[in-house]
Parts: C-alpha cells; sequence; structure tokens
C-alpha cells in the first residue's frame, strides 16, 4: 500500500489511501504505552480513559483533576456522571489499573502518554469573546506538563481545539520542558456523544490520530494506535497531520449541527404546508448518499460542543478572512436560536395569545435523553422566553439534580432572581405531578419515559386544565392517539392542514 512518503507529487490515489498513513507501514520502533496519565476528568477524560483502562489491563491508567470533589465522586459509588454503562466499566477497573487523583504531577512524572481532556469553552471576554475557544485551560494543562514532566512524553490532544493549537502546545512545552525531556504532541479528537459514550467508545466508527510527519511523530502515532489496537480494528485507526486532524473534529460536529438545522428549517416549511417533516426526513435519509442519521427535527440543538465548536470555526474563518465561510457555518447556530424562537411563539399563539399565569409542564431539562448534562440545553432557553411571558412552570427531568436547574435557571448578577424565580418555577418528581392543573405539556427532552406507549396520558389528561395542550419538541408521541384522549396536540414540524385539499 502506497503510504505520503512513498506518493511522487500529485499522484491519484484511493482517498483511503492518499489521506491516511497506513500504520502498518510503519517499521521504525516505537515505544510500547505502560502508563498512561489524563488530565481532565470530565465527560471526556472520565468515560475515555476508564474505557482504556478496561480494554488494556496491561496498562495503568490515572485521570487526574484539580476539583477535589470531582476526583472524590468517581472514586465513590456515585459518578459525577450519568452514562450507560459507565459504572460497570468504571467498577471491573478501579482500584485495578484505572486510578483517580488530584496528584497532576506524579501522574505526569510516572506517565508515557499524556492525554489533555481539559474543557475549551467559548471565551466570555477579550479578543473572540462570544466565538473562540478559551484555550487557558489548554495551556496551563501544558505548562503543568513541562513543569513537571523529566522524562520523554506523548502529549496528546484530546480537547477539542482549534487548528495548530499543537503548535502552540509545542512552542510551551520546548521553551519549558526540562532538559533531555521529549515531547511528541498527537491530535486525538474524541468523537463519543453523551448518552452513548460507552457505546461509542467500545465500537468507534473511526479513530482519529494526527502527528507531524517526522520519524519521532509518526513512532508516537503508532504507540498510541497499539494502545487503541487491543479492540479497535487497525482499519478503523486513522493517522493523518496533525492540522487535519484537530479540523476534522471541527468540521465533524459542524456538519452534524448543519444537518439538525438544515431539517429544523425544513420543519418551518412542513408547518406552513401541511407536510410532515418526519416523512420528509424519511424520504430523504433512504437516499444512501444523505442516509437517515441526525434527521430528526426538534426544539433545537444543545450540548457543550456542538454551538461551541461552529463558533470557533466562524472564529477561525473570520481570522483567516475568510467572512463568507463566517457566515456560512454563523447560520447553522443562528437557524437554531430561530428554531427555539418559533417553538416558543407556536406555543403562545395556540394557547390563545398569552402564557400570563398559565402553567407548563416542561418533560424534559437534559440536551437530550440518557444523560444528566444540561449544557446549552433547548430547555434552558424555552423555560427563560417562557419566563418572559410570566407562565408558571413546573419541570422535571429523570437524571437532572435539581440544583443544576436552579443554577442553569438563575440569571447571573441579577438581585433577587432566586426569589423571582422560585415564585414561577417550580420542580416536580414525576411528569404527573409536573402535569397537575397544567394548561399544557412541553416536551423538551426525548426521554423514553415520555413516550404515550410508557406515560399514562390518560391520567395526565384528567387532571389539566381543559383544553389540554401537548407541545412535542422531539416528535415522539403518536398524535392521534393523544388527539383520541382529547389533546389538543402540536408538534414541531407538522400542521393540521395535513391531507387537506382546503
Ligand atoms: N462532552 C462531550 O461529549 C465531548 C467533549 N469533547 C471535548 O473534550 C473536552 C473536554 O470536555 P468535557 O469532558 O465535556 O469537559 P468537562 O468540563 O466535563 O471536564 C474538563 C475537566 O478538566 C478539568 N481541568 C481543567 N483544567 C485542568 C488542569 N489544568 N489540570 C487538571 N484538570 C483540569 C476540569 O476541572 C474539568 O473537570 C472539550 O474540549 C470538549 O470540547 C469532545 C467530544 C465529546
Ligand atoms: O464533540 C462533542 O461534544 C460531541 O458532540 C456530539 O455529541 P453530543 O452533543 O453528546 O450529542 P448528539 O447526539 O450529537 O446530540 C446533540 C444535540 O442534537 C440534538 N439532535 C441530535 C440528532 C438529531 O437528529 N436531532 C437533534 O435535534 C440532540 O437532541 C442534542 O440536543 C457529537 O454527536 C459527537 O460526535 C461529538 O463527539
Amino acid at each position: 500500500m502506497a503510504t505520503v512518503d512513498s506518493l511522487p507529487s500529485g499522484a491519484v490515489t484511493p482517498a483511503s489511501e492518499r489521506l491516511s498513513r497506513p500504520l502498518d507501514s510503519i517499521d521504525i520502533p516505537h515505544k510500547q504505552v505502560k502508563k498512561i496519565c489524563c488530565i481532565g476528568a470530565g465527560y471526556v477524560g472520565g468515560p475515555t480513559c476508564a474505557v482504556i483502562a478496561y480494554k488494556c489491563p496491561h496498562i495503568t491508567v490515572t485521570i487526574v483533576d484539580l476539583n477535589q470533589a470531582r476526583i472524590d465522586a468517581w472514586n465513590s459509588d456515585d459518578l459525577p456522571i450519568y452514562e450507560p454503562g459507565l459504572d460497570e466499566v468504571v467498577k471491573a477497573v478501579r482500584g485495578k489499573n484505572l486510578f483517580f487523583s488530584t496528584d497532576v504531577d506524579t501522574a505526569i512524572k510516572e506517565a508515557d502518554l499524556i492525554f489533555v481532556s481539559v474543557n475549551t469553552p467559548t471565551k466570555k471576554s477579550g479578543v473572540g469573546k462570544g466565538f473562540a475557544a478559551d484555550l487557558g485551560y489548554v495551556e496551563s494543562a501544558t505548562r503543568h506538563i513541562a513543569k513537571v514532566a523529566e522524562s520523554d512524553k506523548i502529549v496528546v490532544e484530546k480537547s477539542t481545539v482549534p487548528c495548530r493549537t499543537a503548535q502552540s502546545m509545542r512552542k510551551i512545552l520546548d521553551s519549558n520542558g526540562k532538559p533531555g525531556a521529549r515531547f511528541d504532541i498527537l491530535s486525538n479528537p474524541e468523537f463519543l456523544a453523551e448518552g452513548t459514550a460507552i457505546r461509542d467508545l467500545f465500537a468507534p466508527d473511526r479513530v482519529l490520530i494526527g502527528s507531524l510527519d517526522t520519524v519521532n511523530g509518526r513512532a508516537a502515532a503508532a504507540s498510541l494506535a497499539d494502545v487503541y489496537g487491543n479492540w479497535v480494528p487497525r482499519k478503523q485507526v486513522i493517522t493523518m497531520n496533525l492540522w487535519s486532524s484537530e479540523l476534522s473534529k471541527l468540521a465533524a460536529n459542524a456538519l452534524l449541527a448543519q444537518r439538525i438545522s438544515s431539517i429544523n428549517a425544513l420543519s418551518a416549511i412542513c408547518e406552513a404546508t401541511g407536510a410532515d417533516v418526519d416523512e420528509v426526513s424519511y424520504a430523504v435519509g433512504l437516499d444512501s448518499r444523505i442516509g437517515p442519521k441526525f434527521l430528526k427535527a426538534s426544539v433545537g440543538f444543545g450540548g457543550s460542543c456542538f454551538q461551541k465548536d461552529i463558533l470557533n470555526l466562524v472564529y477561525l474563518s473570520e481570522s483567516l478572512h475568510l467572512p463568507d465561510v463566517a457566515e456560512y457555518w454563523r447560520q447553522v447556530v443562528e437557524m437554531n436560536e430561530s428554531q427555539k424562537r418559533r417553538f416558543t411563539q407556536h406555543i403562545i399563539s395556540s394557547l390563545f395569545n398569552t402564557l400570563t399565569g398559565k402553567r407548563l409542564a416542561v418533560l424534559g431539562f437534559a440536551f437530550k435523553k440518557d444523560t444528566g448534562d444540561t449544557r446549552e440545553s433547548a430547555a434552558i432557553t424555552l423555560i427563560k422566553y417562557f419566563r418572559q411571558e410570566q407562565a408558571k412552570i413546573a419541570i422535571y427531568d429523570p437524571k437532572v439534580e435539581e440544583s443544576q436547574i436552579w443554577y442553569d435557571l438563575a440569571e447571573p448578577g441579577v438581585v433577587d432572581d432566586v426569589t423571582a424565580l422560585k415564585k414561577q418555577v417550580t420542580i416536580a418528581s414525576s411528569a404527573y405531578e409536573a402535569a397537575e392543573g397544567a394548561d399544557a405539556v412541553v416536551i423538551c427532552t426525548e426521554w423514553d419515559e415520555f413516550r404515550d406507549t410508557k406515560l399514562d396520558y390518560e391520567k395526565i389528561y384528567a387532571t389539566m386544565n381543559k383544553p389540554a395542550f401537548i407541545f412535542d419538541g422531539r416528535l415522539i408521541l403518536n398524535q392521534k392517539k393523544l388527539e383520541k384522549i382529547g389533546f389538543k396536540v402540536e408538534c414541531i414540524g407538522r400542521s393540521r392542514l395535513e391531507e387537506s385539499f382546503e
């Protein structure tokens, strides 16, 4: 098989050969990784490195964090993250070859390979405010490595970062590291989705490893590939240049989010014409060039990454003097905001043009099902809109902690907001409790337990004000079945013009 090195320039080869550097072709010696340190015990560092420990019993994995409470939780029976299958993985290996600690220095010193898996939020102030990624945590973790490391280390960017961040890390390491300690930097972006993290990590579509095209760079990539090789088929471990790898992560998230904004834009047309967005998704998804995934219309995408990573791409494009490109990607986020406004407007007009004093039962607060994560959840924005309309809101979510809901809804810096908030908002312990006396149920998260096959909607209907409305922001309900009970059902991407010629 041809490698990048052996290709004459301009040669045309199949994409898989042209774009990746097949690891089998590497015959240079490379180090076998025995000890791994992961800096950052969050949604990515925790599950990712727990799975590495689980799949590689011969490797010792230590996950470190500055946050003592988070580490204590990882060492307890009540893990800091809800993720199906995570408990079993952690319990199987914790204390054997998986350790959680705040002793960052020792873990760095002992490791052959260090994952940097810290947060990279959108900047809140300064140059690039609201768009650029705040790389402060990546820089501080990198400086920590430089200060403490006494031997050669492979340093792996696991965090999602702007293109060419590896260059900055390299400069910091080279100019601050101890003499005799060499650092090889790799990009290894993570593609897991919350709620399916363990499944995604056990059987990833691909593992991406970016490295410099040097002997040391390739050897480092081969060392990391060996780690994944313990359970991921070699052909799914793709190697490429560092900058392609960094950009591929932003590109993947941007394209996924773009599909959701595209189907949500179509949902608005469906509502105005009598087309049904689920039928449209199904029809276009059967085209093998388009495919069926990520075409579910919704109240809008949430989660810690889609918006952040697209805004990061917008900022990168602007920095590169590509305003049209920046505008193109900005529109994906704008469409997402528009979907939330449109859904709210539909609720207001259906409820006779006022929400003042009306009771809304919000079912679901997490940004998607099977996670307790609420970062950028559409529910937060919708509830803020409902509050502005003076509605009374009862929220139920099966996994989100009550304290997290109050934290997300409070307006930072607004005096007495919590008192005002608690006059308008209550947190219920079940969907039934939330819906009692409500004028409308609003489905914000697609939890399975909200489906009409799981919840007793007749019981809910009996306790609600009439007419009793349901607004299905996730398209999980059988509209006809609920209408038979007596509900007025309004769904994203569907209208009452259905099948009528009038
Ligand atoms: N959440 C997700 O599903 C995914 C996230 N990512 C990316 O992975 C990165 C991490 O994301 P999350 O795990 O969600 O963030 P997180 O906020 O849950 O975890 C980051 C952790 O890093 C710790 N930390 C920060 N600086 C540190 C330092 N200098 N030393 C030790 N610990 C430090 C923080 O205390 C925190 O616990 C981000 O760049 C994100 O974009 C990528 C794929 C999926
Ligand atoms: O970089 C990241 O953080 C991760 O971001 C997403 O994962 P995640 O945000 O955890 O969850 P998704 O399943 O992508 O859902 C994101 C949002 O889009 C919504 N969504 C998803 C799919 C769909 O068809 N419609 C839709 O509205 C979800 O409800 C959710 O609010 C990507 O899917 C992961 O590959 C990536 O690693």
